[in-house]
């Protein structure tokens, strides 16, 4: 059974929880905890394969054994960079993070250049106070080879499932490659890092 392993990574409070929580439930809650990082683990069938996703949902705050985004671009074989479209700052923390996770994967290896990335614009009901224009997402993904959605986890949950769909399709198909490359430096190596960078906490849906 193949293994995927998303990161949802952004600035705080831009609905990284709501998003994930909304493909995972169907349900919008408005609030979620964030004083700790966690990993929700699924089972899926996608196109009739058996995959276990995880999905890592960092904690913005300081909190205990916190990972750095170094740990979490090694860790994860597709990232979900999420900006919320009424706050400019985000997405200058977003346009870091795309960078980040292209010069990190230009320093492993040039194939792993690239790495799957989604840029996210989320609160896109929130498009009357906006603060930042579709069309300058639109730029920094293609920029970043990113796919770029502008959605909302409030209001638009098919379009959140699509989009996690699609990601995880497409970090399916690149797994076998991923596993190939992890091999040489062994499977217990990597289990003791996953263990180092993010403790125990595992939350099931
Ligand atoms: N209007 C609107 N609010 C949203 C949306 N998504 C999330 N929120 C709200 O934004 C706030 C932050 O959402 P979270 O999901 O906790 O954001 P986060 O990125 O996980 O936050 P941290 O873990 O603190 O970094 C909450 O009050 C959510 O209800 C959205 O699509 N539209």
């Amino acid at each position: 059974m193949n293994d995927i392993k998303l990161a949802v990574l952004g600035g705080e409070g831009v609905g990284k929880s709501a998003l994930i929580v909304r493909f995972l439930t169907r349900r919008f809650i408005g609030e979620y905890a964030s004083s700790s990082e966690c990993i929700y683990r699924k089972r899926l069938s996608i196109d009739g394969r058996q995959l276990n996703l995880e999905l890592y949902d960092p904690c913005s705050q300081a909190c205990e054994g916190k990972s750095t985004l170094t740990d979490q671009i090694h860790w994860a074989d597709g990232f979900v960079v999420v900006y919320d479209i009424s706050d400019r700052s985000s997405f200058i923390k977003a346009k870091a993070v795309v960078h980040l996770i292209r010069e990190l994967n230009l320093g492993v290896a040039k194939r792993d250049a690239d790495t799957l990335v989604f840029l996210v614009g989320n609160k896109q009901d929130l498009c009357h106070v906006r603060e930042v224009r579709r069309e300058e997402g639109q730029r920094l993904a293609a920029e970043s080879r990113c796919q770029f959605y502008e959605l909302s986890a409030a209001e638009h949950y098919q379009e959140v499932v699509l989009m996690f769909s699609k990601m995880v399709h497409n970090a399916s198909l690149g797994g076998k490659a991923k596993e190939r490359r992890r091999r040489p430096s062994g499977s217990k190596s990597m289990a003791k890092l996953i263990n180092n960078v993010f403790g125990k906490r595992r939350k099931s849906v």
